[in-house]
C-alpha cells in the first residue's frame, strides 16, 4: 500500500564498477535489500563503514539507480532526481560568497519568492534555531553548529515531505551534537515528515528515531530491524536513564558488533 509508505526498497542490489589498472571490476555494495519505510516516521540505518547506508540514500534522492530492484517514493519509482525530497549531507555545502540568510533562503529564491517573502517564510525556523542576530554573517564567521543549524533550516524551508540526512552531525563536538539532536526532534516532532537518518551513532540513533535498521556489512543487506518504543516528545539528555534503553542499546549494538569482528576476520 503506497499510501502508508514514503519510501520502499525493494529486492535492491548495487554493483559499482570501477577501473582498477585499466581493468573494469565490479563491487557490490548493496545486495537485496528491502525496505519499506512508513510515512511520518523516523528511521536511522546503522551499520559498519562501507555497508552502503549512503548508496541507499542516494537512490532514495534519485541521485544514483539501484542495479537491480527498485525504489518507490511515495508509490511512483525513482528513474531520476527525485522531487519533495530534502537532504542534508555531512558537509554543510553552504556557499562562502552569500550570507547566512542568504543561503537558508537560496531555495525559495530558486522558487521564485521575493527578498521581503522569503524573509518572512525563514524567519520563525531562524528563531527557533538561535540564529536570529546572525542572518547578515557570512559562512566562515559562523560556529560549525550553527553552519549546521543553517543547512538544516535551508532544507526545512522548502518543507519536503521527506527528508534524508547522512551523518548530518558527523563532525560536531558531543555537546553541540546532543543539542542539535533535541533541536531537531523538536523541529520534526508533529510535521508528520518521514526521516531516514544514517549515522554511526548508536545512541544517537535511539534517542530520535522509532526504528532503527541494522545492516551487515558490504555488501550490505538489512540484518535487522528494531522498534524504539520510548515515547515522545523525548528527552535526548536524559534518554539514557529510561527503563529498557541499556538493554535495547547492547541488544543493536551486538548485530553491530557481529558485523565489525566478522569484517576484521577477513581483513
Ligand atoms: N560512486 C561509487 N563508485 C564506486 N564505489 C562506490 C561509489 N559510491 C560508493 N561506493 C562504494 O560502495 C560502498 C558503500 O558506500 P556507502 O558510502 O554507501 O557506504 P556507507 O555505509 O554510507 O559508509 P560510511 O558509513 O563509511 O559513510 C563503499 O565500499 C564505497 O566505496
Amino acid at each position: 500500500m503506497s499510501e502508508t509508505y514514503s519510501i520502499q526498497v525493494q529486492n535492491v542490489s548495487k554493483i559499482f564498477t570501477t577501473q582498477k589498472k585499466g581493468r573494469i571490476e565490479g563491487f557490490m555494495a548493496l545486495q537485496n535489500v528491502s525496505l519499506q519505510i512508513r510515512k511520518g516516521e523516523f528511521i536511522s540505518l546503522v551499520g559498519p563503514s562501507g555497508c552502503g547506508k549512503s548508496t541507499v540514500l542516494n537512490h532514495a534522492a534519485g541521485l544514483s539507480l539501484p542495479s537491480e530492484g527498485r525504489i518507490l517514493v511515495n508509490g511512483q519509482q525513482v528513474k531520476a532526481l527525485s522531487v519533495g525530497i530534502g537532504y542534508v549531507t555531512q558537509e554543510d555545502n553552504l556557499f562562502p560568497w552569500r550570507t547566512m540568510i542568504d543561503n537558508v533562503t537560496y531555495g525559495l529564491e530558486l522558487r521564485g519568492m521575493n527578498a521581503k517573502q522569503r524573509r518572512e517564510k525563514v524567519a520563525p525556523l531562524i528563531e527557533k534555531v538561535g540564529l536570529k542576530g546572525f542572518e547578515g554573517h557570512y559562512p566562515h564567521q559562523l560556529s560549525g553548529g550553527m553552519r549546521k543549524r543553517a543547512s538544516i533550516i535551508r532544507t526545512l524551508v522548502l518543507d519536503p515531505e521527506i527528508i534524508l540526512m547522512d551523518e548530518p552531525f558527523g563532525p560536531l563536538d558531543a555537546q553541540t551534537r546532543t543539542l542539535l539532536q533535541q533541536e531537531l526532534l523538536d523541529l520534526w516532532e508533529g510535521t508528520g515528515k518521514t526521516v531516514v537518518f544514517v549515522t554511526h551513532d548508536l545512541i544517537e540513533s535511539i534517542a530520535l528515531s522509532d526504528r532503527v535498521a541494522v545492516f551487515t556489512k558490504a555488501p550490505g543487506r538489512i540484518k535487522s530491524i528494531y522498534d524504539i518504543p520510548f515515547p515522545r516528545p523525548r528527552d535526548v539528555f536524559n534518554i539514557h536513564h529510561i527503563d529498557g534503553f541499556n538493554d535495547l542499546h547492547d541488544q543493536i549494538w551486538s548485530d553491530i558488533r557481529g558485523e565489525l569482528a566478522e569484517t576484521k576476520q577477513e581483513a
